[in-house]
C-alpha cells in the first residue's frame, strides 16, 4: 500500500478514536460530562444523590425474552451482543464503583473493566479511562484471591476489588454454637490471604434484633453497606448482579429507596426453564418511569427511573 494512502488511513483511526463516544441512550438516562472533559475518563459528576447516606445507585444487567440472565446451573451467558456490550463498558466508565455478589465472582471470575472501548492513541486503556472500583457483597469471604479481579489489580491491569464482609456474629460475647470459634479462625485466614493478594476488607455493620442475638440473615444488610461506602468517597455504583443481588436491590427498592435508575439489556433469546432468574422471588417492586428505550445491534435496552 502506498506509504501516504497508509498514513492517512492511520490518522483517519486515530480521529476515530478520539472522538468515541457513548451511545446517546446513556446519555439521556444517565446524563453526559461537561464538554472539556474527554468521553469515559471521569465518573459523570451529576449522579450524586442529594441524600448523602448512599451513592447514587445503577441497577443494570442483561437478561433473555424470557428473563433468565444465567444458563442452566448459573453458567454464564454472553447475552449481550456486541454494541450493548459496549454500552456496558461506557457505563462502568460512568460510576465510581461497581458491585456484584460473591456467587458472581466465584461463578464468572469477571475482570468488570472497560475493555471493549476503542484503544486510545496515548496512553494505555488504564491509564486514558475511568476504571470503577470493583465492590463484592462477601459476607463469607469465599472471593478466592487468585481471582482475576486481584490478579489485574497486581500487574497493574485492574483496580483492587474492595471486598464487602462482616465480621462472623458472637451471641451475647459467646460463640453462638459448636463450632463457631474454628469458622472465625477460618474467616480470618481468608481475610489475611485476600489483603496480602491486594484486596481491601471493607467492614459493615449488620443489624440485629436484640444486641444479644446473632442476625437473622447472612446477607449484608444494603444499606449499611451503601452508607459505608458513601462515607468511603464512592458517590455513585453500577450494580451488576447477580440474580440475588438484583432481588435485594429491587425488593427493598420500594421502602428504602436505594435504585435510582434501571437499566436492563434484552437479548433475542429464550433460554428456558433451566436457566437463572432473578424475577421470580421479587416483592414490593416500587414504581418505575420509562426514560428511554433504543436498539443497539440486536438488543434492546430499557432504562427507568424509580419512583419516589
Ligand atoms: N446476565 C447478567 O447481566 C448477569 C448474570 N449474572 C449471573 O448471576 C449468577 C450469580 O447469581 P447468584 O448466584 O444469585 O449470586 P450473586 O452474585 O447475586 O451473589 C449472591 C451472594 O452475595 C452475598 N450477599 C451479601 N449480601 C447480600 C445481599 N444483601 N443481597 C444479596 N446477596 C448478598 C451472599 O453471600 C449471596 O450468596 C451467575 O450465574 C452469573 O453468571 C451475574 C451478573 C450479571
Ligand atoms: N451486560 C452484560 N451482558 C452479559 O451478557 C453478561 N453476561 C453480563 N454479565 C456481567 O458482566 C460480568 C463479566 O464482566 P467482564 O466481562 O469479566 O468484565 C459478569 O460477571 C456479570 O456481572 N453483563
Amino acid at each position: 500500500m502506498d506509504l501516504e494512502v497508509l498514513i492517512g488511513e492511520i490518522r483517519d483511526t486515530e480521529i476515530k478514536v478520539v472522538t468515541a463516544e457513548p451511545p446517546d441512550f446513556l446519555k439521556t438516562v444517565l446524563g453526559s460530562l461537561p464538554t472539556d472533559v474527554l468521553a469515559g475518563t471521569s465518573p459523570l459528576p451529576d449522579i450524586v444523590p442529594s441524600d448523602t447516606t448512599r451513592p447514587y445507585i445503577t441497577l443494570t444487567f442483561a437478561q433473555s425474552l424470557d428473563a433468565k440472565i444465567a444458563g442452566k446451573g448459573g453458567r454464564q451467558l454472553i447475552l449481550s451482543g456486541e454494541e450493548s456490550m459496549k454500552m456496558t463498558h461506557w457505563m462502568r466508565t460512568m460510576h465510581d464503583g461497581i458491585l456484584i455478589g460473591v456467587g458472581t465472582a466465584v461463578n464468572d471470575n469477571p475482570q468488570l473493566n472497560v475493555r471493549h472501548l476503542p484503544f486510545p492513541n496515548q496512553h494505555t486503556h488504564m491509564q486514558h479511562y475511568h476504571h470503577p472500583r470493583p465492590l463484592i457483597l462477601d459476607p463469607h469471604l469465599r472471593l478466592p484471591p487468585t481471582c482475576k479481579l486481584v490478579a489485574n489489580a497486581a500487574k497493574g491491569a485492574g483496580i483492587a476489588p474492595w471486598v464487602l464482609t462482616a465480621t462472623p456474629p458472637k451471641a451475647d460475647g459467646f460463640w453462638a454454637s459448636e463450632g463457631d470459634e474454628e469458622k472465625v479462625r477460618e474467616w480470618e485466614a481468608r481475610r489475611d490471604a485476600l489483603l496480602s493478594a491486594g484486596a481491601t476488607i471493607v467492614l459493615v455493620e449488620r443489624e440485629t434484633l436484640h444486641p444479644d442475638l446473632p442476625p437473622t440473615s447472612t446477607d449484608l444488610p444494603l444499606p449499611a453497606v451503601l452508607r459505608t461506602l458513601r462515607a468511603q468517597g464512592i458517590r455513585s455504583i453500577m450494580v451488576e448482579g447477580g440474580a440475588r443481588v438484583i432481588q435485594s436491590f429491587l425488593s427493598t427498592a420500594a421502602s428504602e429507596r436505594l435504585v435510582d435508575t434501571l437499566i436492563v439489556t434484552c437479548a433475542p433469546v429464550i433460554v428456558g426453564g433451566e436457566g437463572v432468574g432473578y424475577a421470580e422471588r421479587l416483592e414490593g417492586v416500587p414504581g418505575m418511569r420509562h426514560v428511554a428505550t433504543d436498539i443497539l445491534g440486536r438488543d434492546v435496552v430499557v432504562g427507568l427511573k424509580l419512583s419516589t
